[in-house]
């Protein structure tokens, strides 16, 4: 059996959608920034916290569980400035429990949601796992903190771990059943879609005077049911022992900057869409691009889906999911 934690979430959600089809699955979340009507109904679902030992301990004492998927965090990097104790609390201190009662009962294969914000402003166009990882705000930081943890506990505790380190989570499941649902939004393509649905006013673009070929912020979309299989494609190389550890990009391998989504999408709806260019929002990298050479070299993982048809599976399910409001 196979413990999600997080499952609930966005990118957990997908990923639980693809490995009921081959695994036993218990989700652990505490519906803080997840859903439960996300969660497949296979799945056994326990609504609690990741720091609460106990609820961990009964939970490794009551489920035969090989490894643990771990998608729960706090994500909004503006927040994590003005919050960070809130950041190094889940994001650290609650891994830390994790791990510590992982350990305890013998669990040893460990799979951790990283980000492309653990490289904060690279100095290169095509980000590889090589390029110095400097982030720029706690988010980052409690991410590659988690990192570094992983691999002190692997030389210490012989723990096997895959970091998978996403560049911009988009799209939604095939089925239209489940798809992006943050509240409050913060990601650009949703965002988009909402504006088309008429949900908000317009659309906010958040520089024009970036060093691009158009001026806006190049970055990588890389599609959710992608990610959910890079998980299982780690998940089976740990399993079976192929892999002890291991740090990956998840990602395209194209960029597309912030002008060029909005275009794309009015073309993949036929909506025109309401833009206001406005100031840069602080802390964005001008260009964050993955090579993903590694994990398909490693695993043989490439992404599937191109841009439109990201976008195009996103419409589906912000359509569907406004009509059923
Ligand atoms: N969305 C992206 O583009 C993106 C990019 C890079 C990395 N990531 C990482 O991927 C992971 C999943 O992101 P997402 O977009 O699906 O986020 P999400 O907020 O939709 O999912 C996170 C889930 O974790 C749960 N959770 C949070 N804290 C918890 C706790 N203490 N105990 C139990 N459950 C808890 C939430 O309720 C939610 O269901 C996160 O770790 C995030 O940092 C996301
Ligand atoms: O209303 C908006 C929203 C976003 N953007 C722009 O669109 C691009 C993409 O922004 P997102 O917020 O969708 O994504 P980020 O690249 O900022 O965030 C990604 O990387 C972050 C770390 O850098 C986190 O990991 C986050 O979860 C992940 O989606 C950025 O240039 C941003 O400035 C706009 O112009 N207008």
């Amino acid at each position: 059996m196979i413990l999600v934690v997080g499952g609930a979430g966005y990118i957990g959600s997908h990923l639980v959608k693809e490995l009921v089809e081959e695994k036993e699955v218990v989700v652990l979340d505490n519906l803080s920034t997840g859903h439960e009507n996300l969660i497949d109904e296979r799945v056994r679902f326990v609504q609690g916290d990741l720091g609460n030992r106990e609820t961990l301990e009964q939970l490794f004492s009551k489920y035969p569980i090989e490894a643990v998927m771990h998608f729960a965090a706090n994500s909004l990097v503006g927040e994590s400035v003005q919050n960070p104790y809130k950041y190094y609390d889940n994001n650290v201190s609650n891994t830390l429990t994790l791990l510590d009662v992982m350990l305890k009962k013998d669990v040893k294969n460990f799979i951790f949601s990283s980000t492309a914000a653990t490289y904060g402003i690279p100095d290169t166009d095509l980000i590889t796992e090589e390029t110095v990882t400097n982030p720029i705000n706690p988010y980052g930081r409690s991410k590659l903190m988690i990192e570094q943890i992983l691999e002190d506990f692997h030389q210490a505790y012989g723990l096997n771990y895959i970091v998978l380190r996403y560049f911009n989570a988009a799209g939604a499941h095939i089925s239209e059943e489940i798809g992006e649902n943050h509240d409050p939004e913060t990601h650009l393509i949703p965002i988009v879609l909402e504006q088309l649905l008429g949900k908000r006013e317009s659309i906010s673009v958040f520089g024009t005077d970036y060093d691009t070929h158009d001026g806006t912020c190049i970055r990588d979309y890389i599609h959710v049911t992608d990610l959910a299989n890079a998980h299982i494609l780690s998940l089976n190389a740990l399993l079976e022992g192929k892999l002890q550890k291991a740090t990956y990009n998840l990602g395209n391998g194209k960029g597309y900057s912030v002008k060029e989504i909005i275009d794309t999408c009015e073309r993949v709806t036929g909506i025109e869409a309401n833009v206001i260019l406005s100031d840069r929002r602080p802390g964005d990298p001008a260009i964050l691009v993955a090579s993903s050479e590694k994990i398909y070299r490693e695993l043989g993982w490439k992404a599937g889906y191109e841009l439109e048809n990201i976008i195009e599976s996103a419409w589906k399910w912000h359509r569907n999911s406004t009509v059923m409001v």
